[in-house]
C-alpha cells in the first residue's frame, strides 16, 4: 500500500511516506507494546469533513423532527403552525342540532391526534356574507393541519338552514357528516333558555317557558315557535338526504354523549376511519359541573363553559306532556329516515330517566 501513513508509537507520532508498508505490515510491526496504527482517513482535514456532514445531518434530523411527525412524539408538535401544515377546507362537519352537545362532542374529538378543530363556529355555509367570501376565506377560518389529520368544523345551524346542504354538496359531495341530536323535549327547553340568557344580556325581559310555548288563544303548543320548530328532526334530515346518502351522515345520540361519552366517541372514530385514540380514561365525571370533561394535553380536566349544561328551569308537566305529542311523529319518521331509534317515544325508558 503506497501512500502517507500516521503512526502512533508510545504516544509519539511517526509518518510513513510511500514507503512500502501495507497495513499487515504495520499491524503485525511489534514496535513497542503500545502501538497503533491510523490510516489516510484519519488526517485532520478528513476528521474535520466528517464532523461537518455530522453536524449537517443532526440539524436535518432536528429540522425534519420539528416539521414530520413521525420521528418525534406527534401529540406535542401538532397543534401548531409549524413546517408542512396547512390550513384546510374540513373533511368533516359537525351540522347540529343546536343545543344538542355539539361543543361537547367536538371538544372531545379535538383530543385525537389525527384531528384539528376549528375555534369558533364558522357559519358559512348558512351566513350569505360569509358564503359570498368564497371557499379561500372558509379555508383561512380553518386551524392549521398536518397533511395525515382531518379537519373538522362545527356550525349547529347548518341542520336547519334548507340552503346548507346544497351548499356543502358543491363544495365536496364526499365530506363526512356528524349530526347530533337529543330528546327533542329537553333541546327546544335547552334552546329558549339559551335565547333567555341573550335576551338578558341585551336587557330584554324573559317569559317563562310555559308562556312562550304555548299559543294563548288554544292554549296548544306553538308550532311555529322557533324552539320547537328547531326540533322537528325528521324535516331537516329529509332535506340533507336529498344531497348525501345515510352512510355520509353519522347520528351521535346527545343524551348518550352526556351520560357517558366513551363509546359515542369511539363510534365516532370508527366512522372517520380514523383508530381509536381517545381511550375511556380520558373521559372524567366531573362532579360540580355535573357532566364529563377531557384531559387534554394542559388540562387534568378541560371542562365546557358555563353557559353549556346550564340547568333547567321546571316546566309544568301538562306542558311537557303536550311537547311530547307533537314530537311522537316526527320522531317516528326521523327513526325510520336514519333507520335508527332513540329512546324519545319510548315511554318506559323516558320515565326511568325521569323525563
Ligand atoms: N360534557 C358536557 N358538558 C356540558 N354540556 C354538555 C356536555 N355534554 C353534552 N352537553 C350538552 O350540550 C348542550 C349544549 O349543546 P351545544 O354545544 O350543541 O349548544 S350550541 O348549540 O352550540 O349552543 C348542553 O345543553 P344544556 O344542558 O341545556 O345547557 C348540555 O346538555
Amino acid at each position: 500500500m503506497k501512500g502517507t501513513f500516521v503512526v502512533w508509537v508510545e504516544g509519539k507520532v511517526k509518518e510513513v511516506t510511500n514507503g512500502r508498508m501495507n497495513y499487515q505490515d504495520v499491524k503485525y510491526t511489534q514496535l513497542s507494546n503500545k502501538t497503533e496504527v491510523c490510516s489516510r482517513c484519519c488526517t485532520p482535514r478528513k476528521l474535520f469533513t466528517c464532523f461537518f456532514i455530522l453536524i449537517v445531518t443532526l440539524i436535518g434530523l432536528l429540522v425534519t423532527c420539528y416539521s414530520h411527525t413521525s420521528i418525534c412524539n406527534k401529540h406535542d408538535y401538532q397543534k401548531v403552525h409549524i413546517r408542512l401544515t396547512k390550513r384546510r377546507l374540513p373533511h368533516c362537519i359537525i351540522i347540529g342540532a343546536r343545543k344538542a352537545g355539539t361543543r361537547a362532542l367536538l371538544t372531545y374529538l379535538k383530543v385525537h391526534p389525527d384531528i384539528q378543530t376549528a375555534q369558533y363556529e364558522v357559519h358559512f355555509f348558512d351566513n350569505q356574507e360569509n358564503y359570498d367570501f368564497g371557499y379561500g376565506w372558509y379555508r383561512k377560518q380553518m386551524p392549521y393541519s398536518f397533511p395525515d389529520q382531518l379537519t373538522i368544523e362545527k356550525s349547529p345551524a347548518y341542520f336547519t338552514e334548507s340552503s346548507v346542504p346544497g351548499r356543502v354538496y358543491s363544495m365536496n359531495s364526499t365530506i363526512k357528516i356528524l349530526l347530533i341530536v337529543r330528546d327533542p323535549v329537553q333541546r327546544t327547553i335547552s334552546d329558549q333558555l339559551q335565547l333567555n340568557f341573550k335576551g338578558l344580556d341585551m336587557g330584554l325581559e324573559v317569559k317563562p317557558f310555559e308562556e312562550l310555548v304555548l299559543n294563548p288563544k288554544t292554549g296548544n303548543i306553538d308550532m311555529n315557535f322557533k324552539p320547537v320548530q328547531r326540533s322537528y328532526y325528521d324535516v331537516y334530515m329529509k332535506n340533507w338526504l336529498k344531497y348525501f346518502p345515510l352512510n355520509q351522515i353519522h347520528i351521535v345520540d346527545g343524551d348518550q354523549l352526556i351520560a357517558d361519552p366513551y363509546p359515542e366517541v369511539y363510534k365516532v372514530e370508527s366512522f372517520l376511519g380514523l383508530r381509536h385514540a381517545i381511550p375511556q380514561s380520558d373521559f372524567v365525571y366531573n362532579a360540580t359541573k355535573g357532566f364529563y370533561c377531557i384531559k387534554t394535553d394542559t388540562a387534568y380536566q378541560k371542562c365546557l363553559s358555563g353557559s353549556k349544561g346550564r340547568s333547567h328551569p321546571h316546566i309544568q308537566k301538562e306542558v311537557i306532556e303536550k311537547l311530547k305529542d307533537v314530537f311522537w311523529k316526527h320522531n317516528e319518521n326521523f327513526f325510520e329516515l336514519v333507520n335508527q331509534r332513540f329512546f324519545w317515544n319510548n315511554k318506559t325508558m323516558a320515565s326511568k330517566i325521569g323525563k
